[in-house]
């Protein structure tokens, strides 16, 4: 049940000397999965998020490979394919993405509601003025921001209330596929948590999968069913989120998943909060070994 393969995926940035961004990565993410991307500043991961959704602009230049969408009712996009016009119609309808910071990219000008409506009348201009109101707020409430907050500007959210914005602007035409880019790096941990949590909410009622970004891979534990580790731009081990907490194979996720402070205790595991059954079991047996 896959719902988007990239294939032998390789971008390159073409200053001198050329810059290898990334090389040669295939993965497969299946329907109604959170697959987590990881790898430190500078690895690639932007990139190949950018690459995938075609939004990258000069010097970088995709070359090789592609990303093909597979939709729910068993037909394949190449979006590398794609001409301009069907890229800007099939672009946030079929795969939507939420940038790092794009909190900050919503128009300080316009109401909420009216960049909101807009997302409609672009892509859905059948849909009259009422039912498209109705739509907008029933999307502000699913991420948690009152329906009131309609008629607000965006100075007046807070950031955590703007980014949740952003996130129901980009779930608006239901894709199957969403790229979260470091969504909530910029909020605070209390904030962070709690979209996260609504975003794995929503995975799970409305079945997108989700490719999540970011550096911080405790969070990734947390949240990913699977995660695939970076590393100068290739692909270094991608496995099930708890194999690769217990069993890394590849040296550098050893050495990322070293790299983090002990999180709860002397032994040091990445147990975040709501962190899955197995891993706190695990470590339990562990620490009761130590012991003995
Ligand atoms: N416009 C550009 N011109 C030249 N090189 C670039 C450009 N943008 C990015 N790069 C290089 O491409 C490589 C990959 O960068 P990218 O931003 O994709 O990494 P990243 O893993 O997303 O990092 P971060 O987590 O800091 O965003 C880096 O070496 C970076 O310096």
């Amino acid at each position: 049940m896959t719902v988007l393969s990239i294939e032998n995926f390789s971008v390159d940035y073409l200053v001198d000397p050329v810059v290898h961004a990334v090389r040669n990565v295939s993965l497969e993410l299946e329907r109604g999965e959170v697959l987590g991307l990881a790898g430190e500043s500078g690895c690639g991961k932007s990139t190949l998020a950018y690459g995938i959704i075609r939004l990258l602009k000069p010097p970088a230049m995709i070359t090789s490979g592609r990303a093909v969408f597979h939709s729910r009712e068993g037909y394949e996009i190449d979006w590398n394919e794609l001409h301009a016009e069907d890229l800007r119609a099939n672009r946030w309808e079929k795969i939507s993405m939420v940038f790092q910071g794009a909190m900050n990219s919503l128009n300080p000008v316009i109401s909420i509601q009216d960049q909101f409506e807009d997302v409609f009348t672009t892509h859905r201009p059948e849909m009259g003025k009422k039912e498209r109101r109705e739509r907008c707020a029933e999307l502000l409430e699913r991420v948690g921001v009152d329906r009131k907050r309609l008629r607000s500007y965006p100075h007046e959210l807070s950031g955590g209330m703007r980014q949740r914005v952003i996130i129901a602007m980009a779930m608006a035409l239901e894709p199957q596929v969403m790229i979260m880019d470091e969504p909530t790096t910029a909020l605070d941990v209390v904030v962070q948590r709690e979209i996260l949590r609504e975003i794995t909410r929503l995975r799970d009622e409305l079945g997108f999968a989700v490719i999540f970004i970011t550096h911080d891979l405790p969070l990734l534990l947390e949240i990913s069913d699977r995660i695939a580790v970076m590393r100068h731009g290739e692909i270094v081990e991608l496995g099930d989120a708890v194999d690769l907490y217990t069993n890394p194979q590849h040296d550098y996720t050893k050495q990322l998943l070293a790299s983090f402070p002990s999180l709860t205790g002397e032994r040091g595991s990445f147990v975040r909060g709501a962190m899955d059954d197995h891993l706190l079991a695990l470590d339990a047996v562990k620490v009761g070994e130590e012991k003995s």
